[in-house]
C-alpha cells in the first residue's frame, strides 16, 4: 500500500451487509475491495476436497504452504480462486459455511491469512481499499484511517439472509446465522464498536441509504484526517 493510499476497515457479524455494502461503495469511490471471510471459506473448502478432517487444526496448518490462494480486489471483476479452481460460489455451500468457523478460530491460520491479506492490501492497485470481516478494525488494520462497525438487528440480518436463500427453511438459516456468530465472537469481538470505530446500524435503513451511511463515514473521517 503506498503511502497516500486511502484505507477503511469495516467489521460485522454474519449478514450486516459487509460484503454487499462494501462492495458497492467501492465501486462507488473507484476503491478496491477485499473480502477476508473469502479466504477462510476458501481454505475450508480446500481441506474439505482434500479430505483433511477440519478439527485437526496441526495437519491444516502443516498444509498451509500448499495452499495456494489468489481473490479478485476490483469490485467489477470479484473472484476467489484456488490453484487453477474458481471456487467463487463453491465457497457459499452450506457444507463450507458450517465448517468455516472451526478453520478460522485456529490462532496459526488467523496469523497465516492475515499475513496475506496485508500483502494484498499493499499491492493493491487503487488508491483506495475497502476490506471488510471481523477482525479488521481491531487486528489486520487497527491503524486503518477509517473504521465502521456494520451491524443490524439479529432480527433483520436474519429476515435478509432468508430472503437470499429461498430454498432453504428460514428456520435453519436463521439457526446456521446465530450458530456461527456465536462461534466466530468466542475468537474475536466484532459486536461491539472498539474505541474510535464508528457504528452504523443499517436496521432501518435501505440497501442504498447503508451505503451512502458508510460513504458519509469515508468522507467524514478521511477529511479529518488530511485536516489533521
Ligand atoms: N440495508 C440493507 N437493506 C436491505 N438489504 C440489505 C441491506 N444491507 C445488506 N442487505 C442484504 O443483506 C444480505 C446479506 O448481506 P451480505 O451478504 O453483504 O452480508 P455479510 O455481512 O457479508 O454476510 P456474511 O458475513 O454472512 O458473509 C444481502 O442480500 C444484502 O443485499
Ligand atoms: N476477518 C474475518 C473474516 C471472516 N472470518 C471467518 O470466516 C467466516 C466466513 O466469513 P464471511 O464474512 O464470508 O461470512 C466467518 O464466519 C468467520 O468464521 C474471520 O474469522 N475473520
Amino acid at each position: 500500500m503506498s503511502v497516500s493510499q486511502i484505507f477503511v476497515a469495516i467489521d460485522g457479524p454474519a449478514g450486516s451487509g459487509k460484503s454487499s455494502i462494501s462492495k458497492a461503495a467501492a465501486e462507488r469511490l473507484g476503491y478496491n475491495y477485499l473480502d477476508t471471510g473469502a479466504a477462510y471459506r476458501a481454505l475450508a473448502w480446500w481441506v474439505l476436497e482434500r479430505g483433511m478432517p477440519t478439527a485437526d487444526s496441526d495437519t491444516i496448518v502443516d498444509a498451509l504452504p500448499d495452499w495456494d490462494y489468489n481473490i479478485g480486489v476490483d469490485p467489477d471483476n470479484y473472484y476467489v480462486a484456488v490453484g487453477e479452481t474458481d471456487v467463487t460460489n463453491a465457497i457459499r455451500e452450506p457444507r463450507v459455511t458450517s465448517v468455516v468457523s472451526s478453520v478460522a478460530r485456529v490462532p496459526k491460520i488467523r496469523e497465516h491469512v492475515n499475513a496475506l491479506f496485508r500483502d494484498i492490501m499493499r499491492s493493491a492497485p487503487q488508491h483506495g481499499i475497502i476490506v471488510e470481516g471481523r477482525d479488521i478494525t481491531t487486528v489486520v488494520a487497527p491503524d486503518a484511517p477509517v473504521r465502521i462497525l456494520l451491524t443490524a438487528s439479529e432480527e433483520v440480518r436474519m429476515a435478509r439472509r432468508s430472503a437470499e436463500l429461498a430454498n432453504e427453511k428460514a428456520t435453519e438459516v436463521a439457526d446456521q446465522l446465530r450458530k456461527r456468530d456465536a462461534a466466530d465472537s468466542r475468537v474475536v469481538d466484532f459486536m461491539t464498536a472498539a474505541d474510535g470505530v464508528v457504528t452504523v446500524d443499517s436496521t432501518t435503513l435501505t440497501f442504498d441509504q447503508t451505503v451512502d451511511a458508510v460513504l458519509d463515514v469515508i468522507e467524514q473521517q478521511t477529511s479529518r484526517t488530511a485536516h489533521g
